[in-house]
């Protein structure tokens, strides 16, 4: 199956200033792409470039076979969605009535979202603000498959978790792509995690690629990835 996100040698910054050189990558329908690095190191920059939001200054990103260059509105729509890390929550408005806002620009299934996150469904009353970090985690992640998305891009899911809330979502992540078939970009800080539900990863350190492999190869070399998160990886390392 081709990919239907595909980074092709992307320089990407902020104001003309570079913050990820020659990245390259791609995912294809059903498989979960790791992006690890530091920080600083240029995941969020990716993940903006990926939805249209920050120009490339060189190179090409295609997400389901067209250009994303400032295309937000239309990215969007076409089902390449963002989970920012403020998570994107109404915080005064209840569980419900922040899926039912996205569902009204989206026109997805309510009852689908509270199938993959039953515990949503007991708390749809409550005020989004008055959930717990998981809870309000879930809620974004939920938002963002009203959408149904074809490309998933999510800005460190784990933000301010604990390890076991971590473990609660990430399977879920996991199983959801598999299920629809769901191109997804994973920022994430917990490396063993991320690894465990990925299909790939590439590490990033001061927006070079470090490192890159098929998550398998990267679990079992987990030295060499601590060594690129932390820069000490030649670039006759990089593997791929
Ligand atoms: N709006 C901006 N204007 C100027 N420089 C920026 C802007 N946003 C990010 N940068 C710079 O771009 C580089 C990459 O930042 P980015 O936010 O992509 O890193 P990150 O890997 O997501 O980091 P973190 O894990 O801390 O979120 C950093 O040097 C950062 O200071």
């Amino acid at each position: 199956m081709s990919a239907v996100l595909e980074f092709d040698g992307v320089t990407v910054g902020h104001g003309g200033v570079p913050a990820v050189r020659d990245l390259s990558a791609a995912v294809r329908p059903g498989e979960i792409l790791a992006l690890l690095g530091p920080n600083g190191a240029g995941k969020t920059t990716t993940l903006l470039a990926a939805v249209g939001a920050l120009p490339v200054m060189s190179g090409s990103i295609t997400a389901l076979g067209e250009s994303v260059d400032g295309r937000v509105e239309r990215n969007a729509r076409r089902g390449v969605t963002l989970v920012p890390d403020n998570r994107g929550l109404f915080h005064r408005l209840s569980v419900s009535d922040n899926l039912r806002l996205a569902k009204r620009k989206s026109g997805g299934s309510i009852d689908a979202v509270y199938e993959h996150f039953p515990k949503l469904k007991g708390l749809r009353g409550r005020r989004c603000g008055n959930l717990s970090g998981g809870e309000q985690q879930m809620l974004a992640l939920a938002k963002a498959l009203l959408t149904r998305p074809s490309v998933l891009l999510i800005d460190e899911l784990s933000l301010g978790l604990s390890p076991i809330a971590v473990q609660d979502l990430l399977p879920r992540l996991r199983a959801i792509a598999d299920d629809q078939q769901m191109a997804v970009v994973l920022v994430e800080q917990h490396i063993d995690l991320a690894l465990g539900i990925a299909d790939s990863a590439v590490v990033l350190h001061h927006g070079r690629v470090a490192l890159r492999g098929s998550a398998r190869e990267l679990r079992e070399h987990r030295d060499t990835v601590e060594a690129a998160y932390f820069g000490r990886l030649g670039r006759s390392d990089v593997a791929g």
